[in-house]
């Protein structure tokens, strides 16, 4: 696997070290060794499989307060979508900053996802698969979210939005309210 930053402290771009030969390719997608050797956590709980079957459908910005935050592995199986993550960490040098990356089928890249960031993403085809990892179990009351529209981050979304649930649309405004919380 190759490591690679973002522009914001602690999340990492990683893309597969494939192996080719006449069946396909070989691939590790998580390697508990590389992953203490990069400073990335080694214990995930839970795996989920998202489905889209609508180009430009949105899900989140999501994260959980703490003591339940939880970090990510994201990677699109099938398909393409845009991933963006929010910074919410208020003593990190890149709070508030948000940064987007295409994870597709074809570049088989994983985002990890820091604790105490957003994330969220639109898909650009339909059928979009995602699959992540997190490192705590779903707790729904400790459920918390930016609406992708809001103006303190003013996230450039690349399709209109087709799909995205009624929790999601109708998150409120960071500024007025998450804000004082974090
Ligand atoms: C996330 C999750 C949802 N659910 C249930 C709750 C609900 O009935 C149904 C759909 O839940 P949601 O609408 O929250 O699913 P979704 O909007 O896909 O939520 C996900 O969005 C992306 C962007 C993330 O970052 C994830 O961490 C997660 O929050 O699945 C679980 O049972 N376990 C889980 O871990």
């Amino acid at each position: 696997m190759i490591f690679s930053p973002t522009t914001l402290c602690d999340a990492r771009i990683i893309d597969l070290e494939v192996r080719k030969d006449e069946r396909g390719y070989f691939a590790r997608t998580m390697c508990t060794a590389e992953f203490a050797s990069n400073g990335l956590p080694t214990r995930f709980v839970q795996a989920n499989h998202s489905h889209n079957t609508q180009r430009g459908t949105l899900r989140g910005m999501h994260y959980q307060r703490a003591p339940y935050g939880e970090a990510k592995l994201v990677r699109c199986v099938r398909g393409a979508i845009f991933d963006v993550i929010i910074d919410l960490r208020p003593e990190s040098p890149t709070y508030m900053r948000s940064e987007g990356f295409v994870l597709s089928a074809d570049n088989g890249r994983t985002l990890y996802v820091p604790e105490g960031f957003a994330h969220g993403y639109q898909t650009l085809v339909n059928d979009a698969d995602v699959i992540y990892q997190v490192t705590c179990a779903y707790t729904p009351e400790a459920e918390a979210g930016v609406r992708y529209n809001d103006p303190s981050f003013r996230i450039a979304w690349p399709e209109r939005v087709t799909a995205i649930s009624s929790k999601d649309a109708s998150w409120p405004n960071f500024e007025e309210t998450l804000m004082q919380e974090l």
